[in-house]
């Protein structure tokens, strides 16, 4: 018999995947920049400076310069207005640098000031644990006493009680107990999610709000390293560190800064064979043109707008490596329960061998389930529950049967159980479920009698059972649950297969498209199951995966990423279980449900809030964006960085070496507007790059070398070519001006 799945419980309300939060796109405006302003004037200390080695070289240049203009100024020299302008320009140029850096830092302080709100301290009820034993039930409560805690005193391993329109204290896992949950305050989605203990959806987020029943909730963060705790840092840059390829390009600019000191420094001694020395102020103008200031101002606010975007996207990453790294990824291998499917597997019917009631079944079904704390399990007891209270069900059924004698037909609780246990009456032992055997069951003494009653997987009970082979019956029942995409569990009692219990789950909607929009990306997506074979080739047809892996434990889902991997291929991987977690941790990428166990996002580089497994298509995209910008700025940099030197250098020594002249083609008003110009251009390039810095250069889904080859040669043109315009644009405004000349 079969029920129909749509009108038993609540629970079943599929949960749906929230649309992505939309924010407006924060545009460069002046109010941003003032707001901006204070925090970049204080990012000018030598101290912070140091970690961008450009723009440190370009501070030291300013210092030395202010130096001098004073010294011209006192002396009333003739260059001291010129001296003057390039000073303060100089100094302009540190300030945009850490200006472009607080500008992309303050967009995430508006995020990060309303996930601040969602954090007000409450006051947890904590549960009093008795000689170190914790109520495991929610039974227990009743008893329990309660102290009153602020959730910011929480620590880990604490219990806490959290009823409908209490708001979490902080992050945990559920350890009892079923709640809907409105996860608005870190998703910006109002659908409420189901969150309960003992399965892949058992982990709640603190500043979240119960809507509805009762928890038991084991405190999981320390004080001040919540979720919330943690996105805030991330949205505000605070927590930043450098990625290897951050750390590879500055490795190259500092290379570049030191060449041209060299060059500069040389310039000095060779000039003055020809007696045409040039002042210190004009030495340190034409470095700071020459070493490539746009990138290495840059570089901060293009990573974090890069995070910026992954958040807005409702994805959290505990690294900017793993952004980069997604950039990359070929292969994707994702979890199918509660990852590709909603994961709320529930039984949904008894089918049982010939020669077996189905009433011995449902029974031997709910004993191996009573102990089982899974919701799986939970689910068993429900179904079985009501299979037994239902009329035509009677006690009729029973006469003649091995069972007619026995006592603990329907025992109505694990816990009367136990307490019969503990009077003496019976023996008995819970097997719990675990990913490696892929059992779980019950052992019962009583009356002399023994059960031994297992479910599980049809391959572990197989074995387990030892028989020639399953009756056939159950073994079409397996094949028939098993093409629908449906789990079957096989019920043994002492070693004979009694029948097959059908568990049901639901694929997430537009699966098949998303994972094609993958493959278009060049990515191949293997799902990979501890499920049988049949079932998993059914979901994976629907879902519209690659490739899938059946049958897999935890250690085979870990195999098969270091397998891609010694392949040379770079291997993202979704999951929301425990037993994800060693995968999730080997993944070049890691992505975990947010719904999924503290054990799978701990293990994870990102958590997804939205708990959708084709999120990775905007990681990628983000990822591939990042790099894509960095590249085409750094390559604008550098082309102007080299177009300005044919700009300066020849109208500098065009006196002196009048071969030069030759190259003049720009033909500026002068030695000092030319050299004054340049500077104010490569000042003011750094501010007009911010927008582009910050949004992203556009990115189309094409292969990464593509998209580089086209950029490259968009931002090393213009690159080369902008200087020259810009350049000789304000040398026309500069020679406008007296006593600049
Ligand atoms: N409570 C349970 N008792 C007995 N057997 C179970 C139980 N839950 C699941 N199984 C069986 O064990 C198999 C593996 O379960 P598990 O949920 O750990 O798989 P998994 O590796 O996480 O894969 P996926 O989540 O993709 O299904 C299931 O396919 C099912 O046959
Ligand atoms: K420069
Ligand atoms: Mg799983």
């Amino acid at each position: 018999m079969k029920i129909d799945t749509t009108d038993t419980l609540p629970r079943l309300i599929p949960e749906v995947i929230p649309q992505k939060r939309v924010k407006a796109p924060a545009k460069l405006s002046f109010a941003s920049i003032r707001a901006a302003l204070p925090l970049a004037l204080r990012k000018l200390s030598p101290r912070q400076m140091v970690h961008s080695p450009v723009m440190f070289t370009v501070l030291i240049g300013a210092a030395l310069c202010t130096v001098v203009t004073v010294i011209d100024l006192a002396s009333a020299s003739a260059d001291a207005v010129f001296s003057l302008a390039v000073t303060i320009w100089l100094w302009l140029t540190v300030l945009f640098g850490t200006l472009s850096e607080s500008i992309a830092e303050g967009r995430g302080k508006a995020q990060a000031a309303s996930l601040r709100a969602g954090r007000t301290s409450v006051m947890a009820r904590q549960v009093r644990l008795d000689a170190g034993r914790r109520p495991a039930v929610m039974a227990d409560l009743v008893a329990a006493e309660f102290i009153q805690t602020p959730a910011t005193e929480l620590t880990v391993g604490d219990v806490v009680v959290c009823s409908a329109g209490d708001t979490i204290p902080s992050d945990g896992e559920v350890i009892a107990g079923l709640a809907s949950i409105d996860e608005s305050t870190i998703t910006g989605e109002s659908a409420p999610v189901i969150r309960e203990s003992g399965g892949d959806r058992s982990s709640v987020t603190g500043g979240t709000k119960v809507l509805s029943d009762q928890i038991l909730v084991r405190i999981t963060a320390a004080p001040g390293q919540t979720f919330i705790d943690r996105m805030i840092k991330l949205v505000e840059g605070a927590s930043r560190q450098k990625t290897p390829n951050e750390i590879a390009l500055n490795v190259l600019l500092v290379s570049l800064t030191i060449v041209f000191v060299v060059v500069v420094m040389a310039l000095a001694p060779m000039a003055s064979l020809a007696n045409a020395v040039p002042t210190p102020i004009v030495l340190v103008a034409l470095l700071v043109c020459l070493i490539p200031t746009t990138i290495g101002a840059l570089v901060p606010a293009i990573g974090i707008a890069g995070m910026d975007r992954l958040v807005q996207h409702n994805v959290l990453a505990t690294s900017g490596r793993a952004v980069e790294t997604a950039g990359d990824v070929d292969t994707l291998l994702l979890d199918k329960t509660g990852t590709i499917t909603f994961g709320n597997r529930r039984a949904v019917g008894f089918f049982p061998v010939e020669g077996v009631s189905n009433r011995e079944l449902v029974v031997a079904a709910r004993l191996s389930s009573l102990a089982d704390e899974t919701p799986e399990g939970r689910s068993i007891v429900e179904l079985a529950d009501a299979e037994l209270a239902a009329p035509e069900l009677d006690q009729a059924e029973l006469a003649g049967t091995e069972l007619a004698g026995q006592l603990s037909l329907r025992e109505p609780s694990l816990e009367s159980l136990e307490a019969r246990a503990r009077a003496g009456e019976v023996q008995l032992e819970a097997v719990e479920f675990s990913a490696s055997t892929r059992m779980s069951g019950l052992d019962l003494v009583e009356a002399g009698y023994k059960r031994e009653i297992r479910k599980g997987a049809a391959s572990a009970v197989e074995a387990y059972a030892d028989a020639e082979g399953l009756p056939e019956r159950a073994a079409q029942e397996v094949q028939r649950v098993s093409e629908s995409g449906g789990t079957p569990l096989l019920v043994a009692e002492n070693g004979k297969v009694l029948g097959v219990i059908e568990l049901a789950d639901v694929v997430k909607p537009g699966m098949r498209e998303r994972f094609a929009q993958l493959r278009l990306m060049g990515i191949r997506t293997i799902m990979i199951t501890g499920d049988n074979k049949v079932t998993a080739a059914a979901i994976a047809k629907t879902a519209g995966v690659d490739d899938f892996v059946a049958e897999a434990t935890p250690e085979d889902k870990l195999a098969v990423i270091k397998h891609e991997q010694a392949e040379g291929h770079l291997v993202a991987m979704t999951g929301d279980g425990t037993n994800d977690a060693p995968a999730l941790a080997a993944a070049d990428v890691g992505v975990a449900m947010n719904s999924g166990t503290p054990a799978a996002k701990e293990a994870a580089n990102m958590v997804d809030l939205d708990s959708d497994p084709t999120k990775l298509i905007d990681v990628v995209g983000i990822g591939k964006q990042l790099l894509i910008t960095r590249g085409s700025l750094t390559t604008f940099s550098v082309a102007n960085d080299v177009a300005k030197y044919f700009a300066i250098v020849p109208a500098l020594f065009a006196a002196a070496f009048p071969g030069l002249g030759l190259l003049n083609i720009m033909g500026l008003s002068s030695p000092n507007s030319a050299i004054l110009s340049a500077v104010i251009f490569n000042a003011l390039i750094i501010i007009v790059l911010v927008p582009l810095a910050l949004k992203g250069v556009k990115y189309r889904a094409v292969s990464a070398a593509q998209a580089l080859g086209r950029n490259l040669l968009i931002y090393g043109l213009g690159g080369l070519v902008a200087p020259f315009i810009g350049i000789k644009l304000i040398d026309l405004l500069i020679s406008l001006i007296p006593g600049l000349n």
